[in-house]
């Protein structure tokens, strides 16, 4: 396993600069249950790292502890230099990250506006949600209806529209296309690729491999809760990624 100081969106032999993220050593799981085990990744400003792994492997459990809605057993968290490990999710928005937890991620009850009025830090400079809606031109005619009574694809694109109004470093999005249509899926990943364009760093779960591996030019391969690969996606070895999907036995 490659250590984090080399993993996904740490370039060798680039200066040694402080990452967006680190997390090292995380163990987390539910209750009594064990999910992740040791698992270390390291993200640079405006990198973009795929998770990828078998149903179960612990991708949402990663996401959902560097997110805090999960707390780590043991291991460290960083976010931009500050130790967040123990930060509830709103001081660990506060440092710069935005989740799309895989239920959608907006208020139901309120309307569209009110989702990307509150998605606004305080201390954004613009307060403006122009760049949402040029992503998500969709949304500009549904100002006023509730979320909850939006469609699952344009409740995703509202989720990712928040993200863009936060103006976040990192955003952790777990499986945005779940159950929605090819078109819709372009969409959204088409929008993801601004955010990352716009220099937004982008930890990605997803279960089309083909697309996220297109946007992410790191990997982090998970396997029963462990890292079993850690770096560029190029150098993924296809093996091992069909060995991670199929629960097998891997070979070093
Ligand atoms: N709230 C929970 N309580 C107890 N166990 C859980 C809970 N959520 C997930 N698990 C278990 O943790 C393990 C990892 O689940 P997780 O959802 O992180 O995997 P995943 O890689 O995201 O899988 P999938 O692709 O199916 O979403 C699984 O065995 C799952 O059953």
């Amino acid at each position: 396993m490659t250590q984090p100081q080399e993993g996904p969106g740490h370039a060798a032999g680039m200066a040694d600069t402080r990452p967006l993220l680190s997390a090292r050593g995380i163990t987390a799981g539910y209750g009594r249950t064990t999910v992740l085990r040791d698992v270390s990744l390291s993200l640079d400003a405006g990198a973009t790292v795929a998770v990828l792994g078998a149903n179960g492997a612990g991708k949402t459990t990663l996401l959902r502890t560097l997110s805090g809605a999960l707390r780590a057993a043991s291991g460290t968290i960083e976010l931009d230099g500050v130790d967040v490990t123990a930060a509830a999710p709103h001081r660990r928005a506060r440092a710069g990250l935005c989740s799309i937890p895989d239920g959608r991620g907006v208020f139901r009850n309120l309307d569209v506006r009110d989702n990307l009025r509150l998605a606004v830090p305080p201390w954004s400079p613009s307060g403006s949600w122009d760049a949402a809606l040029a992503a998500f031109p969709d949304l500009r005619g549904r100002l006023d209806q509730r979320a909850g009574s939006l469609s699952g694809g344009q409740q995703q694109m509202l989720a990712l529209a928040r993200a863009f109004v936060a103006e976040p470093k990192l955003v952790l999005v777990d499986e945005v296309s779940m159950g929605l249509a090819p078109r819709l899926v372009d969409e959204l990943f088409e929008a993801l690729a601004s955010l990352a364009a716009a220099g937004c760093a982008l930890v990605i779960v997803e279960q089309f491999v083909q697309r996220a591996l297109a946007l992410a030019p790191h990997v982090l391969l998970l396997d029963h809760g462990e890292v079993v690969y850690s770096g560029s996606a190029s150098d993924v070895d296809e093996q091992q990624l069909l060995g991670a999907y199929l629960g097998a036995e891997l070979t070093a």
